[in-house]
């Protein structure tokens, strides 16, 4: 597994008409292997950008980013990618869109269907292999996004906002199997999110970003005892959840003024 660094990330978009968006500006981040990092903070901070720029889907304008050392300049195996809206082709079965990911990654093919067979097990999905998106429910579609995500064996997951589309109760099952995923299977995560409950339940550490432009303003280390699996609601009526919520809660009710 690889430490990624992040240093002195910059962007500045141009908008429609040709004036200067600054959406990220100084922003440091080192990730250690199989560390667990939520990123909240106001909306518009540049988040998604932050993203998207470590998958290699977006251009940055400075900085530098590097996975053990060396500099990422785009899309690689060794990330893999969650999208809030799950991303899934309508067209194609669960099974055929982690396969559409695989080809795109340059698996060979002999490799396919062992990667599909595991990743849709370890999601609970393995009778759904054969059903259309459109079959499925938002959590089982974005079940298939981490199947998909997972299948190209990543050493770092990176996921935007992925539960936000679902109800609450859908979303609380999923953290839970979020939680059991990383702590089985070592990866390191890089997680935006709008909840604070779900950044300091999954959490090594919350790192929380300023306004626009964004960068990281404060880091709260989450000293919750692992493993979480299973224990996410009595981890959730405790008071040091309680307390972190709170201290949470203040720096974003700080940041949304300042915004
Ligand atoms: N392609 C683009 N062209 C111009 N401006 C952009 C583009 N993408 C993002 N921006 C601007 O950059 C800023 C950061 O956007 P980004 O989506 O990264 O924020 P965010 O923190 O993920 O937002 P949210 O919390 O609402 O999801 C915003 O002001 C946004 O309007």
């Amino acid at each position: 597994m690889a430490v990624l660094s992040i240093a002195n990330l910059s962007k500045t978009f141009l908008d429609r008409r040709g004036n200067e968006v600054e959406a990220l500006s100084g922003f440091d981040l080192t990730v250690q292997p199989g560390e667990f990092i939520t990123v909240v903070g106001p909306s518009g901070c540049g988040k998604t950008t932050m993203l998207r720029i470590v998958q290699g889907l977006e251009d940055r304008s400075g900085g530098s980013i590097k996975l053990d050392e060396r500099e990422i300049t785009g899309p690689g195996p060794e990330r893999g990618f969650v999208f809030q809206q799950y991303g899934l082709l309508p067209w194609m079965t669960a099974s055929q869109n982690i396969a559409f990911a695989l080809d795109a990654r340059g698996v060979p093919r002999n490799e396919h269907e062992d990667r599909i067979a595991n990743t849709l097990q370890t999601v609970g999905l393995s009778k759904f292999r054969n059903h259309y998106p459109r079959q499925m429910s938002g959590g089982m579609q974005q079940r298939v996004g981490i199947a998909r995500a997972l299948a190209i064996d990543p050493d770092i997951l990176l996921l935007d906002e992925p539960f936000g589309a679902l109800d609450a109760l859908t979303r609380e099952v999923l953290q839970e199997e979020m939680l059991t995923l990383s702590e089985t299977m070592q990866k390191t995560v890089l997680f935006v999110t709008h909840s604070i409950d779900e950044a300091i339940m999954l959490a090594d550490r919350v790192v929380v970003m300023s306004a626009r432009p964004g960068r990281i303003e404060n880091v709260i280390h989450v000293d919750i005892e692992r493993p979480r699996a299973g224990r996410a609601e009595e981890i959730r009526e405790s008071r040091k959840f309680a307390e972190y919520r709170r201290v949470l809660w203040d720096l974003l009710m700080e940041k949304k003024e300042a915004a």
